[in-house]
């Protein structure tokens, strides 16, 4: 299971962001060249982007580009460098149709092509960020083969629902939930949006937990302060690991009995509940938690 927890958005004119991003060890480092990039920095910005991939280690953390959307001067720019730099997944934000992630996969396909790339060796992920994406987010989530997650961003979609955040998030239910249910249906990741008060820790670790509850991978985050709390909201607990090997344990012995359906801890189990204990599993060992080898072969 390829951990996408946490992605870390890293200003793509910040040499020194640009530089040591992967050493805080967030699941992914993802370099913007969209909103927090002044108009006169675009085109260093994007030379100082491509240089760092073609040039730096970055340990095999993934690494992501926000590049500008096509309605922009920079968007087909930004492709053409970005695809001769070879980062694992380019971002696309703000996407409202399909087409908009069809029309940058064509010109994606065109510049692998020109440079002797083989096709399909970039990943996409599309960002949501107005009513009219969250609308068509299934079509969205199914454009391309490419794509291998959607992700919400909140601050441009309340400002488009002439709303704003709020703590408690009531205004952007709907927008989360539809979002990670087209990204479900559609067998692909979903992250939630940034978090950007820096100093309200619990605030983050409340919403942190919301998102998992509600189906998300992981969140976009805009600090190496935010990494650790989410990586430790989405490992399982000591807890969880323990029940989930009980469902296992007892969905073996009812298998030996030939019954599909038996009781744990005093609850009926039946399928889902035995994929789901499946799924905390995999979470834990891919969190690099130690589950006795015995343990895996029931
Ligand atoms: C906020 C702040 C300036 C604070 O800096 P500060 O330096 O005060 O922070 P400190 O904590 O003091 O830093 C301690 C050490 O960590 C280093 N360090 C900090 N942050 C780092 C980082 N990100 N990457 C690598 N390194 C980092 C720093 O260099 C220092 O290193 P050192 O000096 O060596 O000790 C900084 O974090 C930052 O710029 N964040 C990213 C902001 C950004 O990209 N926004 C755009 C994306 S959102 C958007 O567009 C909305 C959206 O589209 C989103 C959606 O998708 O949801 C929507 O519509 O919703
Ligand atoms: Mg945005």
């Amino acid at each position: 299971m390829k951990l996408r927890r946490t992605m870390l958005y890293v200003p793509g004119g910040n040499a020194a962001m640009v530089k040591d991003a992967h050493i805080y060890r967030s699941d992914a480092i993802m370099f913007d060249l969209e909103d927090s990039i002044a108009v006169n920095e675009k085109d260093s910005a994007r030379l100082l982007v491509f240089h760092a991939l073609r040039t730096l280690n970055y340990e095999g953390t993934e690494t992501v580009v926000r590049i500008n959307g096509l309605d922009s001067p920079y968007g087909r720019d930004d492709i053409k460098a970005m695809v001769n730099a070879g980062p694992d997944i380019i971002r696309l934000p703000k996407t409202e149709t399909a087409r908009d992630i069809q029309d940058v996969e064509e010109l994606i396909r065109q510049e692998e092509k020109a440079a002797g790339l083989e096709e399909g060796s970039i990943a996409l992920m599309a960002a949501i960020e107005s009513p009219l994406g969250i609308l068509n987010a299934y079509q969205i989530a199914t454009a391309s083969s490419r794509l291998i997650g959607i992700a919400f961003g909140a601050e441009d979609y309340v400002t488009n629902m002439k709303t704003s955040r709020s703590r408690a998030g009531s205004e952007i239910f709907y927008a989360r939930s539809a979002l990670v249910t087209a990204a479900r249906a559609a067998g692909i990741y979903a992250l939630d949006t940034v978090f950007s008060d820096l100093n309200d820790e619990e605030g983050f670790v409340e919403e942190v937990r919301m998102a998992k509850q509600l189906g998300f991978d992981g969140k976009s985050i805009i600090s190496p302060r935010q990494i650790r709390p989410v990586h430790d909201v989405f490992a399982p607990t000591e807890a969880e690991v323990e029940a989930a090997l009980r469902v296992m344990r007892g969905i073996a012995e009812a298998k030996k009995r030939n019954t599909g359906v038996i009781t744990v801890d005093g609850k009926m189990v039946d399928k889902p509940m035995v994929d789901r204990a499946e799924r905390v599993i995999e979470m834990a060992k891919a969190s690099g938690q130690r589950i006795p080898e015995e343990e895996l072969h029931v």
